[in-house]
């Protein structure tokens, strides 16, 4: 019910003995409530008349009072306390997302991380709530009450010692069943969340195909299996509070029947016994509290692993970099023995070179052979599952998903993402302080000038604005690289894949003067690179097949001549 974690929450032990005091507060001024109604009652039953039991009433207003203060201050206090806690934790949350990179959007995906971040975390703070104010009460409350429920009259206190245990342990052993259904229900939430975004990230590309409707009902079925988990959760949260009104009511009567038998033989006297029957539902409320948010701690519970989970990842940094890295001629970057492996076993495997300098290093091989894997793990955005990098002969870091190091790399995908922002600031995407003349010099150069001419560069583009074609996309991820000065570190992931043949060689044009000093790794499939390289990498099933220049690796390596002729087509 509590996850041990939560204790580490910044501040929270230091919280801990002043919420326990309130706890305290509110069972005393129960017991105050129960004894002045008590006296006001007996003294009415013993034909003292009204006013001398008045007094007793305003005691019994002003306990009431002081407990209704009581709550509404721990109310308030455990919702400040909650709020900052989870904002502090959602802050957490993105900043190591944003230090993961995109690896962890594609482990966990992005539909589960989005909901995680926005109402995981308010499942967290309602749970933060629940765990400091009614698990807190449940542990203090009836403990304080059984004490003057045993010196009032301690044979009825065997009834609330005896019934006390067994709902717990009822509640215990459906607790375990709830929370398997729980997290049964957490996990269908992930993948509908998942499966929603992705299907709408893909809903032009489905509805081009026609396949629209048969991703609608397969999300109407993955909500259907969520569904159906919430309610076999909700089945048990609801049978345990159902369980826990039944022996507290059971427990109170039982009380209520001896306390009524020993009051006719005189063994008992009307003040005790009135005061320990008002406090017998007393002791079982915060139980039953807990019990009707059972459902709402096991959802914050779960939500709370999920953001610890994330918390918890290895970054896979052995090692910062101290700024970002200026290439120069004598800079040096060696690959030892890398390998990551997916969950389907490909990616790349030992992957050994050593980079001097400001060369221009293609990577080749067939589709599937690992260019992607290899480009990510150069650029940061993955980590290896072996092997590790040197930079210099001197930093050797396990992974190079170093803030710095992305500083230092300007990076063209395959898919270049467009920012819901102008023209303007996805061009300057590397650069945001570039004058509007390096803009245009940049997107002249990625044969732009018409699309700029016609849209201007104040053009919204991206999500929900205006629509670019894949070609004008690349070109623009081109641009962006175009203006990076600062960075001369390039990694190029087929970077003219969606252009056709004539703009691609317009554009090499632009392009070859941009790659002099810098350290380009450039993955293609196209054969026309090749010869202005002064270094291969050939892939072939995540492996290295060969590294040398292209007329080196024509002599000497059989797979590269095959390659190029399935190149050549
Ligand atoms: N995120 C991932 N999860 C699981 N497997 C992956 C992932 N990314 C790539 N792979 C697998 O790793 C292998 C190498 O993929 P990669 O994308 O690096 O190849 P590539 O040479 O760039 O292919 P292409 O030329 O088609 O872009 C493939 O078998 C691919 O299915």
């Amino acid at each position: 019910m509590i996850d041990k974690a939560l204790f580490k929450l910044p501040g929270l032990r230091s919280k801990m003995p002043f919420i326990g005091t309130l706890a305290i507060l509110q069972a005393l001024v129960i017991i105050g409530q129960a004894f002045f109604m008590s006296t006001a009652i007996t003294r009415m039953w013993h034909g003292k008349g009204l006013q001398p039991a008045l007094l007793s009433i305003g005691g019994f207003a002003l306990c009431f009072l002081a407990r209704e203060v009581i709550n509404f201050f721990r109310q308030r206090f455990l919702d400040h306390y909650a709020y900052q806690a989870s904002i502090e934790m959602r802050t957490q949350l993105l900043d190591k997302v944003f230090k993961l990179g995109p690896q962890v959007a594609a482990e966990k995906g992005s539909g589960s991380l989005t909901t995680t971040a926005i109402s995981g975390i308010e499942d967290v703070e309602t749970y933060i709530k629940l765990v400091l104010s009614k698990i807190l009460n449940m542990m203090i409350v009836p403990m304080v009450i059984l004490v003057a429920v045993i010196f009032l009259d301690w044979k009825s206190s065997i009834v609330l010692i005896l019934t006390f245990p067994i709902s717990i342990l009822f509640m215990i052993i459906l607790g375990y069943a709830a929370q398997g259904r729980a997290s049964q229900q957490y996990e269908s939430y992930q993948v509908l969340s998942n499966h929603f975004l992705d299907s709408l990230r893909g809903i032009s590309t489905l509805k081009y195909f026609g396949r629209s409707k048969e991703y609608a009902n397969s999300i109407y079925h993955t909500s259907e299996r969520f569904r159906t988990a919430t309610m076999r959760t909700l089945r048990i949260a609801i049978l345990s509070t159902f369980a826990l009104d039944f022996f507290s009511t059971l427990s109170v009567a039982t009380m209520a029947l001896f306390l009524g038998l020993r009051l006719m033989d005189g063994t008992v006297t009307l003040f005790p016994a009135l005061m320990a029957l008002i406090l017998a539902p007393e002791y079982f409320l915060p139980l039953r509290e807990f019990a009707s948010d059972y459902h709402a701690t096991l959802n914050g519970k779960n939500s709370f692993q999920a953001v610890q989970a994330v918390l918890a990842m290895d970054e896979g940094l052995s090692f910062q970099l101290a700024a970002p890295v200026f290439w120069t001629d004598h800079s040096k970057l060696t690959l030892s023995a890398l390998t990551k492996e997916y969950e389907n076993q490909r990616g790349v495997k030992q992957v050994s070179v050593s980079i001097e300098g400001m060369k221009k290093v293609a990577i080749v091989g067939a589709s599937g052979s690992g260019k992607s894997t290899l480009l990510n793990l150069l650029s940061g955005f993955s980590n290896p599952t072996s092997g590790r990098f040197e930079l210099n002969n001197q930093k050797e870091m396990t992974s190079l998903n170093d803030l710095n190091w992305r500083k230092s790399v300007s990076f063209i995908p395959q898919n270049t993402y467009l920012f819901s922002a102008s023209l303007r600031d996805n061009l300057a995407f590397y650069q945001p302080d570039a004058t509007d003349e390096a803009i245009l010099v940049a997107a002249k150069h990625a044969e732009l000038e018409k699309l700029v001419e016609t849209l201007g560069l104040d053009c919204m583009i991206g999500a929900g604005n205006r629509t670019l074609s894949g070609g004008q996309m690349q070109r623009i991820a081109l641009a962006r690289a175009f203006l990076s000065n600062d960075r001369n570190i390039i990694l190029l992931d087929e970077p003219t894949a969606h252009l056709d043949i004539e703009t691609e060689l317009e554009i090499k044009e632009n392009i070859l003067p941009i790659f002099e000093n810098k350290l380009v790794f450039l993955a293609t499939h196209r054969l026309h690179w090749l010869s202005q390289m002064d270094m291969i990498i050939v892939l072939n099933e995540g492996e290295v097949k060969g590294i040398g220049t292209h007329e080196t690796l024509l002599n000497e390596s059989p797979y590269y001549q095959q390659l190029i002729s399935e190149m050549r087509g």
